[in-house]
């Protein structure tokens, strides 16, 4: 018989227990501060490693500045306000964003009254304009996944258009705002000149689509980065990892069959000793084309390491992911690789196959374990082939 607790001990154990539910409480908001935090510093880097690139450090502080400090104070905002409910914003709440600011700017515009407030205003648009058109340009960019053009275009679209903003506002000697300290800021927001807060408002609105731009261009490079495999920008290992753990989970709530194939290069080493590394980088990155290329939306291709890549067959049995390995194999093997340097080259690969069938659980482990063991058979029977292997546990 188990001895019963004295009773000392059982009414110390429901404070206790409070104390303890207090604590993790107190625990998880620390952490969802600390995390909101680090979001924030984060966001604080990037600002400034934007600015720092857009305003180059040799030059004069000038009202560019202003706004575009303004306008990354105002992005912060504007993506805690995002974060709050996820952590990154969609090109299309950006879109919307910028949507919003643009008609606020045409709002205040339609309510200048003087002819002299118009020209003035017009004379701002102009540059406005050209902030958005870039925006305009580089958003679709950005979703095509071509970071790097968008960067570019960024930055030589939007040096011309401060250059000609600076011009505007040089030219017009009352409007003038000249160096950036404590008192020019107060004098800003203490200002009733309809003109000159319109100024600011359009360019800060402006710059403010552009920062949020490029801020979110970055964000996608760096998650581009820590998923992608650099030379061929399919999956790599750690991604396509945490997607098939997901499938293998989804599999065991909703019974259906999946299977995993194991691609590897047939002697790839030749083909870098006798054509040269960058021929032999090429031809992987071709080789990511043709297999991507051969399989349906829903498969994941990615590469593991070295001349090794695998995919994940969701929905599919052992028989499916032999057809479909068989029929990629010999799609590299009966078409040359056309080389940019205008030759062909033959290549081939061998495949494992491994399977879990409907009904049945697995670990990733054991596909993988079962899947290496078939391409291991493939290359022993000598390469350009495809094998299967029953693993345990599968
Ligand atoms: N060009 C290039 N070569 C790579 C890369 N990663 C790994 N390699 C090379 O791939 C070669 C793989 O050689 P092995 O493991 O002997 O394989 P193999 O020559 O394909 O022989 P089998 O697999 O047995 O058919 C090595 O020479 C690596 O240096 C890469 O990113 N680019």
């Amino acid at each position: 018989m188990p001895e019963r607790p004295p009773m000392g001990a059982l009414r110390l154990t429901l404070p206790l227990k409070l104390i303890i539910a207090f604590g993790v409480v107190c625990a998880i908001t620390l952490f969802q501060a600390l995390a909101v935090w680090r979001n924030v510093s984060v966001i604080d880097s990037n600002l400034q490693r934007i600015t720092d690139k857009l305003i180059p450090q040799n030059e004069r502080v000038g009202a560019l500045t202003v706004i575009i400090l303004r306008a990354s104070l105002e992005t912060r905002h504007a993506m805690l306000m995002l974060n709050a409910n996820k952590r990154k914003a969609t090109i299309g709440e950006i879109r919307q964003l910028q949507a919003q600011a643009q008609q606020l700017v045409q709002e205040v515009g339609l309510n200048i009254t003087s002819e002299e407030g118009r020209a003035r205003y017009s004379a701002i648009q102009v540059t406005q304009n050209a902030f958005w058109a870039a925006a305009q340009q580089v958003l679709p960019l950005v979703e095509q996944g071509h970071i790097d053009e968008a960067v570019n275009l960024l930055e030589t679209s939007i040096i011309p258009a401060r250059n000609r903003f600076l011009d505007a506002v040089n030219a017009q000697k009352e409007w003038q705002i000249k160096l950036l300290d404590d008192e020019t800021t107060a004098s800003l927001e203490r200002s009733h000149s309809t003109e000159v807060q319109v100024a600011v408002m359009s360019a800060v609105t402006a710059a403010l689509g552009l920062v949020l731009v490029v801020l979110f261009m970055r964000q996608d490079q760096l998650i581009v980065t820590s998923t992608r495999d650099e030379l061929t920008g399919l999956l790599n290992r750690r991604e396509f990892t945490r997607l098939a753990q997901a499938e293998l989970a989804r599999v065991a709530r909703v019974p259906g069959p999946t299977s995993l194939v194991m691609v590897d290069a047939d002697y790839f080493k030749r083909i870098n000793d006798r054509h040269g590394h960058p021929v032999g980088d090429e031809v992987l990155q071709q080789l990511a084309k043709k297999l991507l290329a051969g399989v349906r939306t829903l498969d994941v291709v990615a590469r593991m390491g070295g001349e090794e890549f695998v995919l994940l067959l969701p929905h599919t049995d052992a028989q499916g992911a032999l057809a479909l390995a068989e029929k990629l194999r010999t799609s590299l093997a009966q078409t040359p690789l056309q080389l940019r340097n205008g030759e062909d080259l033959w290549i081939s690969a061998s495949f494992g196959v491994s399977s879990l069938p409907q009904g049945q659980a697995g670990t990733l482990e054991a596909m993988y374990a079962s899947a290496d063991k078939a391409l291991y058979a493939a290359k022993a029977n000598g390469r350009n082939r495809v094998e299967f292997h029953h693993g345990q546990g599968l």
